[in-house]
């Protein structure tokens, strides 16, 4: 039995440049994974079959999960006829806006290449993976990236500078099709993702605060203002900044003292039912 550990990302920026041909979005966005994981376990099935046996409900157990998918194609890719079982301990919010089920997918294609020693390098895993989804490249490597294209053409960079983020999640899940769907291409306003590059590359925790910015924030808005009430609520009770992640509708805040985490935490717990203090990872989490 192998196991694999998938962490959430979040968004530190998330613009957007154009449409393309192909009906995805041209993306620019600096994402960071954070400590709050889903756990895969990974064994072999005699049956010759793909099995996913989930601890949350409301995740397919069938060829609509993305670990799923990720199996299925590595098996096709390697020409292997092996079953596989899954064990899938879900702790990552679902369509969330932090790629858990992008996550898990990645670290199904990590842990396989183990069990069948495969021997592809984190290159190939993750362009395999970005035929199933754009996030999942990001979530292969883990840590700190720039992302280009429909989202999976990386450069890695530093680790932010350390500090607490939290995370609330509204009883609310919000299609990512959708969110780009309602973007208005002509009115969004850019984030500063050249100073939020430069922020990380400084250390300096005060400008990355000031560089978070996200296009798909007021789309996800319009559809749920859940999400604009929430982040008054976490302003007010006193984070350093605050965003929605990728296209919502959980929104975070960063928190450099220790000391104010856990009145913001309790402050939202009153009117939001998922709420996590975790650090972010820092560096490649693999394994
Ligand atoms: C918004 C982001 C930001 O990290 O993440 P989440 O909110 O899902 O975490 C990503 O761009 C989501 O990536 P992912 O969830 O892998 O998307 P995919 O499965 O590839 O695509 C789902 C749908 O989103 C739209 N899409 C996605 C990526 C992109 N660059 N342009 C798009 O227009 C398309 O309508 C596509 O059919
Ligand atoms: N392993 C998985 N975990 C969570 N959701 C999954 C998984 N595989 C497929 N899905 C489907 O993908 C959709 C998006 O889920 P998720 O990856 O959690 O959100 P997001 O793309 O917003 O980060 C969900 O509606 C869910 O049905």
């Amino acid at each position: 039995m192998l196991h694999e550990k998938a962490p959430a990302k979040i968004n530190l920026t998330l613009d957007v440049l154009g449409k393309r041909p192909d009906g995805y979005h041209e993306v620019e966005m600096i994402m960071t994974t954070v400590d709050l994981a889903d756990r895969l376990s990974i064994r072999p099935s005699e049956d010759g079959k793909i099995h996913i046996l989930s601890s949350d409900r409301y995740v397919p157990d069938d060829r609509r999960n993305l670990v799923w998918q990720a199996a299925d194609l590595l098996r096709k890719k390697a020409g292997i006829r092996s079953g596989v079982m899954f064990t899938l301990d879900k702790r990552i919010p679902v369509a969330a806006g932090l790629a858990g089920g992008s996550s898990d997918a990645a670290a199904a294609l990590r842990g396989l290449n183990r069990l069948w020693n495969l021997g592809l390098s984190l290159d190939e895993l993750a362009e395999i993976g970005a035929e199933i989804g754009s996030d999942i490249p990001f979530c292969v490597f883990g840590g700190t990236s720039i992302a280009t294209g429909r989202g999976e053409k990386l450069r890695h960079l530093p680790a932010p500078p350390n500090c607490w983020v939290i995370l609330a999640k509204p009883a609310i899940g919000v299609s990512t099709a959708d969110a780009y769907g309602r973007l208005n291409l002509k009115t969004m306003e850019h984030p500063a993702t050249a100073a939020m590059e430069a922020a990380l590359k400084a250390g300096d925790y005060e400008a990355m605060c000031r560089s978070v910015g996200n296009v798909l924030e007021p789309a996800t808005m319009g559809m749920h203002p859940e999400v604009a009430m929430l982040k008054d609520g976490m302003k007010r009770f006193g984070a350093d900044a605050v965003l929605m992640s990728g296209s919502g509708p959980t929104v975070y805040g960063l928190v450099s003292s220790e000391a104010r985490v856990a009145r913001i935490v309790n402050g939202l717990r009153g009117f939001c039912p998922e709420v996590h203090a975790v650090r972010m990872l820092g560096e490649i989490p693999l394994a």
